[in-house]
Order: structure tokens, then C-alpha cells, then sequence
């Protein structure tokens, strides 16, 4: 790849696309200018790029036949052996597939990004690794991790690990059904609207979305670093505790959290509540498409906080239901520009930038009718806000989010945790290939009014399963005050001892 000058005609469409008129002499002088510049990009085009050594052995694996994947779970088996000892010595675990495993191809669920290969690992893929956990491949997630259901993946929908034909959620969706169903012990997940609670919610599984900054997204593939964050989904809270302990920490190039206050969240663990003060959120149970079933299984869920000695009551907080309306120009214009136009990282980052994934999903205009409905709604939408505002909606609404985080601040005064439903429904089905864009659209999206709030105010939460109705998982959702994962584990913990969720 080398840089060169531009011929005039180039330079003149360029000079077009900049609204400046040139002359003949402009452009001829203008090319001359260039000359030192290009020679720097080649220059630079010439170094070694400068990322971080792959430090464990691995084969690129192999892609499970469906016989041996009846859910559609996994992309790519492939076993990473981690170090002979440490925090997760004997655990397995799977990664979503937005997350940089060097060597085993990554598609992040579209089909513009088939046949890349990372070249670097994920921080947290190494810190695994160090502490001994064994990686199990890579599992799929939904088309570029933008929706709320499973059924966007570009080589088929996601299936409930609890009922065939059902959604799993997303967007981290294969990760719930393989912890779920027990392939594997631990996976990670990604969450900008919801994409670890979702799917934890409608698989039975316990998924934290930490603190904003507080595990490195380096290695991982962006949307909007506002609102981007990862973290751990397990069959148990103790398993979560113990893999945010292993993946929490600053790593020298996430910059989003100058010293993100890190705890030992397994001590935690056997706490109680007594002393607790809980804050039941009242707005939570009011949105448009809340299921009876789901908010009266999460209300009695509330009752037993009470029974194990934590103090339980309503708090209002009405701007809680703005908080999809603010996230949309984020999340929007967000996935536009950094994901979509700045070919996944954009500009202005001082993190890790994995070139090789820029090189490979600038491919997607090529390829742009292959992108999902949910994708192409997004795409579409933030380029003709950007086209005819400008990002001051994007600008805007991240001021307000300000506001909004001070909105549950001030509930923090008086609550150390609030309590909601995750989602404000169980498990849909999924639509069929023949439903319409409208329904497509609608199971992608209609889930995320009580996740999303959370990814703009960067407040940690958790979602935690709570009974079962008509054989599909029900979640609850714990939030807590920045970095005080803690405290959300403590409660958490407490709640799993009282017994079998699927049995409530
Ligand atoms: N990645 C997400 O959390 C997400 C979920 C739903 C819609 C858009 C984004």
C-alpha cells in the first residue's frame, strides 16, 4: 500500500468535496505542497505498526457443523491455554465475537467482515490467559452488535437456550446460550444499549455491564467509545465477581478512566443486605412494551430483598424514561461515524488502533446491501442527521446525559441500589426470514428502554435471572453507584442463595 499524489482530476473532485474553486495553477502548486506529506505517509506506511505480542499459542480452529451447534452459538471453536495457574485456572470461556482473538477469523456478525483475522489480543483476552482461564472460541453475536434480538447475525438467528425458535437477545446473544447451557463457564459480552443485560436477561444468565472505563475495551471492536463497554456473563455471580476481578484495571491504553478504582469483587461474595437500602424504580415497570408477567415476577424478586434484610422501596425518578430518547443520537451517530465512516475506530482515540481491522471493514461499502435492517436503519439515519445538522445532536445529548446521570445520583442519596426489570419482556419469538423490516426492526429494538439509560450515565449493572414464566427466564436488573460493582454483587449473591431461580 503506498500513497501517491493525486493525479489533478483527483485533486480537483477533492477540492470540489471542500467547496474551494482552484485554477489550474492552485492545483499545480497544492500538488507540490503534498509531495513532503506524502513521503511522510509512506514513510509511515513503511514502519512496523506497534501492537502488542500475541503471548499464548493458538490454531484458527474450526467452525461447528450445526449438529454440534443446534443454537447457532458459536463462530469458531479454537482452544487458547492460558497460564498453568492463577484466578481462573480450570474455567473456560468464550468471547463474543467483536473481541480480537489474533489468528482465529472474527465477523462481528456481518458478512462485510467475513475472512478477517485479527493480529492482536484483546487486553482482556490476555489477562484471561494470564490468570490461567482457557479460551473456547469465539461465539456469534449480532450484525455489527447492533440489536437487541438475535436474529441479525448474517448466517442465521440465535436461538433461547431454553426454547428453540426463540430469541436469545443480543446483541450479545451467542454468549448467553453457551453459559446458559453450560458449554462453557464464562463468556464475555458487549454492552452499548444493552448487549450483555439483554441477552442475560432472556438466557437466564448473570451479565455486568461495569463501570464505564473500568475494563479496557482495547482489542475490541468499537461502535462509540461513549457508550462502548465490556464485561463478564456467567452461570453464577461468584464466576462473575471473580472474572471482572481478572478483566478490571487500566491497561495503559484505554483512556477513558484515569484510575478506574478496581476492588476485589469476590470478597463481596456472603455479604447480605442486611443494612441495604434498595430502591425500587418505579418508572422502570412503565414502559411501552412491559409484559405484566415480567414486572410482577420482578416485584416479588424485590419482596425477597426485603425478606433478607434490606430495606425495599418505590423511588420515582421520570427521566429515566427519556433515557432511550437521549441515547438515540449517541448511539446513532455514534455507530455512524466511528463504526461505519471511520472504518471502526474514527479519529481523535488515543487507544489502540487495530489497522488491520480498518483495512478490512472498509470493505463494507462494497458490500453495503448485505448489512442487516437493524444496521442499515442506523446507517441511514445518522447519515442524513449528520448530512443536515451536523453531529449537535450528538452533542447535545451527551451534555444532557449529564443530567440524567444526576437524576439517579440524587436516588443515590437515599439507595444504594435500584431494581428494575432488565427487559421489559421475557424472551419474543423470533421473527421468521419472511417477517417484515417492520417486525425485523421492532424484535431488535423494543427491549433496550431500561438497558440503554445505563450505557450514557456509565453507571455499573447487572442483570440476574428471577423466575421463570412459561419456561422463559426472567431478568432483574440491579444498578449501582459508579465503580460500587461491589455492592451490586453483595446483593446479587445474596438473592442466587435463596435458591433456584427457575423455580420462582
Ligand atoms: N450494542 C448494543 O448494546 C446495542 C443494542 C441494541 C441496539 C443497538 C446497540
Amino acid at each position: 500500500m503506498t500513497v501517491v499524489l493525486p493525479t489533478p482530476a483527483q485533486l480537483r473532485s477533492v477540492a470540489d468535496q471542500c467547496g474551494l474553486s482552484l485554477t489550474d495553477d492552485d492545483v499545480a502548486s497544492f500538488r507540490g505542497l503534498m509531495q513532503g506529506s506524502i513521503e511522510a505517509y509512506n514513510l509511515v506506511g513503511a514502519m512496523p505498526d506497534e501492537v502488542p505480542e500475541v503471548k499464548y499459542p493458538r490454531t484458527p480452529g474450526y467452525r461447528p457443523s450445526p449438529e454440534e451447534n443446534p443454537r447457532n452459538a458459536w463462530y469458531r471453536k479454537s482452544t487458547v491455554k492460558g497460564a498453568a495457574s492463577g484466578k481462573l485456572k480450570g474455567k473456560t470461556v468464550a468471547l463474543k465475537d467483536n473481541i480480537m482473538l489474533a489468528g482465529v477469523p472474527m465477523m462481528n456478525g456481518s458478512a462485510t467482515l467475513e475472512g478477517y483475522v485479527p493480529d492482536f489480543d484483546a487486553t482482556i483476552v490476555t489477562r484471561m490467559l494470564d490468570a490461567g482461564a482457557e479460551i473456547a472460541g469465539k461465539v456469534h453475536c449480532e450484525s455489527f452488535c447492533m440489536s437487541g434480538g438475535s436474529h441479525t447475525n448474517a448466517v442465521g438467528a440465535v436461538h433461547n437456550p431454553h426454547k428453540m425458535g426463540y430469541s436469545a437477545g443480543g446483541s450479545s446473544s451467542g454468549s448467553g446460550v453457551v453459559v446458559a447451557l453450560g458449554e462453557v463457564d464464562m463468556a464475555i459480552g458487549g454492552d452499548q444499549g444493552g448487549s450483555i443485560r439483554m441477552p442475560s436477561s432472556f438466557c437466564g444468565t448473570y451479565g455486568m455491564k461495569p463501570t464505564w472505563g473500568l475494563v479496557p475495551y482495547t482489542g475490541i471492536m468499537p461502535i462509540e467509545v461513549f457508550v462502548d463497554h465490556t464485561g463478564p456473563m456467567t452461570a453464577t455471580v461468584a464466576d462473575n465477581a471473580l472474572l471482572l476481578e481478572v478483566l478490571a484495571g487500566d491497561d495503559g491504553y484505554d483512556p477513558r478512566i484515569k484510575a478506574p478504582k478496581v476492588e476485589e469483587y469476590t470478597k463481596a461474595l456472603g455479604q447480605g443486605v442486611k443494612g441495604m437500602r434498595i430502591g425500587i424504580l418505579k418508572e422502570g415497570f412503565e414502559q411501552a412494551t412491559a409484559e405484566a408477567a415480567v414486572n410482577e415476577s420482578v416485584r416479588e424478586a424485590a419482596k425477597r430483598f426485603k425478606d433478607l434484610g434490606a430495606t425495599v422501596e418505590n423511588v420515582s425518578i421520570p427521566m429515566h424514561l427519556m433515557g432511550p430518547a437521549i441515547w438515540t443520537p449517541i448511539g446513532t451517530e455514534g455507530m455512524t461515524q466511528t463504526m461505519m465512516y471511520g472504518d471502526g475506530y474514527g479519529l481523535s482515540r488515543s487507544d489502540l488502533y487495530s489497522t488491520t481491522l480498518m483495512d478490512f471493514h472498509r470493505g463494507w461499502r462494497r458490500q453495503a446491501d448485505s448489512l442487516s435492517e437493524t444496521t442499515k436503519l442506523f446507517l441511514l439515519l445518522g447519515t442524513y442527521i449528520n448530512n443536515t445538522f451536523g453531529p449537535r445532536y450528538y452533542g447535545k445529548a451527551l451534555n444532557i446525559s449529564r443530567r440524567l446521570t444526576a437524576a439517579y445520583d440524587k436516588a443515590f442519596k437515599d439507595y444504594d441500589l435500584l431494581l428494575l426489570p432488565t427487559t421489559p419482556m421475557k424472551a419474543t419469538k423470533l421473527p421468521e426470514p419472511t417477517a417484515s423490516r417492520e417486525d425485523y426492526v421492532a424484535r431488535a429494538l423494543e427491549m433496550i428502554s431500561n438497558t440503554a439509560p445505563f450505557d450514557i450515565t456509565h453507571h455499573p449493572a447487572m442483570s440476574l435471572p428471577c423466575g421463570m414464566v412459561d419456561g422463559l427466564p426472567v431478568g432483574l436488573m440491579l444498578v449501582g453507584r459508579m465503580f460500587e460493582e461491589s455492592t451490586i454483587y453483595r446483593a446479587a449473591h445474596a438473592f442466587e442463595q435463596i435458591g433456584d431461580w427457575k423455580k420462582m
